[in-house]
């Protein structure tokens, strides 16, 4: 699992319980991986298709710092699979785990298309292919 993006917990994200309020926990999640899909299959026109059982493991509060973690399950053929933790940066205590995002890869006429991949690519690496 790479832990790519940090957020801090802020007085607008949170619940009337005073913790991390699940919706906005959900919406940095979706976002994460629809950026993820985009960079992995190099195509912005990626859409969530199916979000699996969400399991809320414990609470994060005002002032934490928690990371979004994501990690290749499966290539399929306009479709990548993706698993997500969630987790405090300083304690590595476990917030939210998701078996499995999927994300659909769209051609331009809005419809489902092949995209090709089948393993993870690192930017980096294109970027030297193209020297
Ligand atoms: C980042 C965002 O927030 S995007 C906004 C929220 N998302 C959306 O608005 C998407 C709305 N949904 C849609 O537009 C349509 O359902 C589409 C275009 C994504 C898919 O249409 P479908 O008719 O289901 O397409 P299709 O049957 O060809 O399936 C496409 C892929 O999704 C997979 N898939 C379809 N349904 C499911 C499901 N319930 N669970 C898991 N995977 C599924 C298929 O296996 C296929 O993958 P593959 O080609 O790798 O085998």
């Amino acid at each position: 699992m790479n832990y790519h993006t940090r957020k801090w917990v802020k007085p607008e994200d949170l619940n009337p319980n005073q913790s991390l309020f699940g919706g906005k926990l959900l919406q940095w999640i979706d976002e994460e991986a629809a950026l993820y899909a985009v960079i992995q299959l190099e195509n912005k026109k990626v859409v969530t298709k199916y979000i699996s059982e969400i399991n809320f493991v414990s609470s994060a509060k005002q002032g934490d710092i928690i990371e979004i973690g994501i990690e290749v399950s499966a290539f399929g053929s306009t479709s990548l699979t993706l698993k997500c933790a969630v987790r405090n940066k300083m304690t590595h205590q476990t917030i939210i785990t998701v078996d499995r995002i999927v994300m659909v890869n769209l051609g331009e006429d809005g419809n489902p298309a092949p995209h090709g991949k089948t393993q993870v690519e690192f930017v980096k690496d294109r970027l030297n292919s193209q020297l």
